[in-house]
């Protein structure tokens, strides 16, 4: 293929390592614009627009960590038990009140220190009689009690712009006085699969028809990703009406991502179409499955074409296509976190390429084992569907040997 003009690439050199061509690409795809006031109950999920700061100190107020008994440390002797008279009552959500000298409140979880307290004795460890309450030797000052702005100061960085938005964000910034967040618009991917052998889910099977599962799994973790998809259906290998295709598409989405269509076959007619109507930026890639994945752009809209296997559309999706979603919509990428795991087979691989081999994990004597899914093929669905996860075979290695250690991801936690 000859050199493009504008590309950054030489095509027929050595491919490029994962990181360095999403960088490349990344440079030349915009960061959209544009972003929205959304309820807490609506933000999972979403990017944070900008910093969020702590409204007010986290806890609030200095507060009982039990259900005990109040008491200012230095009331107590030391060394010895101590009965102390009780002197007042404090629930969660009462107002402070003040401690007497030489005396102890009775408090509950949540309830705030009464002023002039430090410490708290649970109640399992005291002896209440009457309105007298003997406390045992032996507990620090400052026990059980948790100070105002413990957890974060008031005006501390709480959530940082770029966060894609979790869960246990949306609680910090609820707790620290938020009830709406300012996040990035979702990204609006246009979505098509390509291919003449492609019939809808559902739909009969004409002989060398294959049903369409690319759009299903790309649309689903798509969302997953925070993404507002629309599923354009299924192109025909016809190189006159590609373009057209593409460029309609490139109206009012921020990205295009393809599947199939971007081998070297003389039906393979994507990155044509994109040449056609824009520019590739970058073909091919030091990985596997999914080596032949395309980038470029279409009348100045981002466009990614994924492989035509499945496998190789999951492992893309996942290594190529999410640090670049995260890079058009202005969000930190965080890339998912790799657990260390032991092999269990022996596999050997060309250097210059990192391969992704699903595995099943099994507990060994010494921790948790990787075994090789048997049907390693990138068209092999069930390899998704009854694995564990996938690891990581380092670009350089040769393979891999039983008690090697490997880079796992957990289909579980990767999206
Ligand atoms: N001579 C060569 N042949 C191939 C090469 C190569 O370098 N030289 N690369 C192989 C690799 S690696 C891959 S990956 C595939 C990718 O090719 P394409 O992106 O052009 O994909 P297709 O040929 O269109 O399809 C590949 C395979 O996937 C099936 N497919 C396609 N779309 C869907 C869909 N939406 N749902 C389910 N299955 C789909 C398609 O029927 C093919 O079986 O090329 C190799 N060949
Ligand atoms: O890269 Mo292809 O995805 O090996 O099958």
């Amino acid at each position: 293929m000859a050199q493009l003009t504008d590309d950054c690439f030489a095509f027929g050199g050595k491919l490029m390592v994962i990181e360095e061509a999403v960088a490349r690409i990344a440079e030349r795809f915009p960061v959209i614009a544009g972003t929205e006031s959304v309820p807490l109950g609506e933000a999972d999920g979403r990017i944070a627009a900008r910093d969020v700061f702590a409204e007010h100190a986290l806890p609030p107020f200095a507060n009982s960590a039990v259900d005990g008994y109040a008491v200012r440390h230095a009331d107590l002797a030391p060394g010895a038990e101590t009965v102390l008279p009780v002197t007042g009552r404090l629930p969660a959500g009462a107002a402070a009140a003040e401690a007497w000298p030489g005396g102890a409140i009775r408090i509950f979880t949540g309830a705030p220190m009464p002023s002039g307290a430090d410490t708290v004795f649970m109640q399992e460890d005291v002896t209440r009689d009457g309105d007298r309450v003997a406390l045992p030797p032996g507990l620090k000052p400052g026990a059980n009690a948790r100070p105002a702005g413990e957890d974060l100061e008031r005006g501390a960085l709480a959530i940082p712009a770029g966060r894609r938005l979790r869960p246990q964000d949306l609680a910090l910034a609820a707790a620290t006085g938020h009830a709406r967040l300012d996040v990035r618009r979702r990204l609006k991917v246009a979505l098509f699969s390509t291919g003449d052998e492609l019939v809808e889910p559902g739909a009969g099977l004409r002989p060398g028809a294959i049903h369409d599962s690319n759009r299903v799994l790309l649309a689903s973790l798509l969302s997953r990703l925070g993404c507002a998809v629309s599923d354009l259906g299924i192109l025909r290998d016809d190189a006159a009406t590609l373009p057209g295709h593409l460029a309609r598409a490139a109206e009012g989405h921020d990205l295009i991502l393809t599947s199939g269509g971007v081998s070297t076959g003389e039906e393979d007619h994507v990155k044509a179409a994109v040449e056609a109507i824009g520019r590739l930026v970058m073909w091919r890639l030091a990985v596997k499955p999914g080596r032949p994945v395309a980038a470029g752009l279409v009348a100045g809209t981002p466009f990614i074409g994924l492989p035509g296997n499945p496998v190789a559309v999951y492992v893309t999706l996942l290594f190529v296509v999410r640090p670049l979603l995260a890079a058009l919509s202005g969000a930190r990428h965080e890339p998912p976190q790799a657990f260390s795991v032991r092999s269990d087979f022996s596999y050997k691989k060309k250097q210059g390429r990192r391969e992704f081999v699903r595995v099943t994990l099994a507990h060994g004597p010494d921790g948790l084992i990787a075994k090789k899914f048997p049907r390693d093929g990138a068209g092999v669905l069930t390899s998704l569907t009854g694995s564990d996860g996938l690891v990581e075979l380092p670009d350089d290695a040769l393979g891999v040997a039983p008690g090697d250690p490997l880079a796992f991801y957990p289909h579980a936690s990767l999206w």
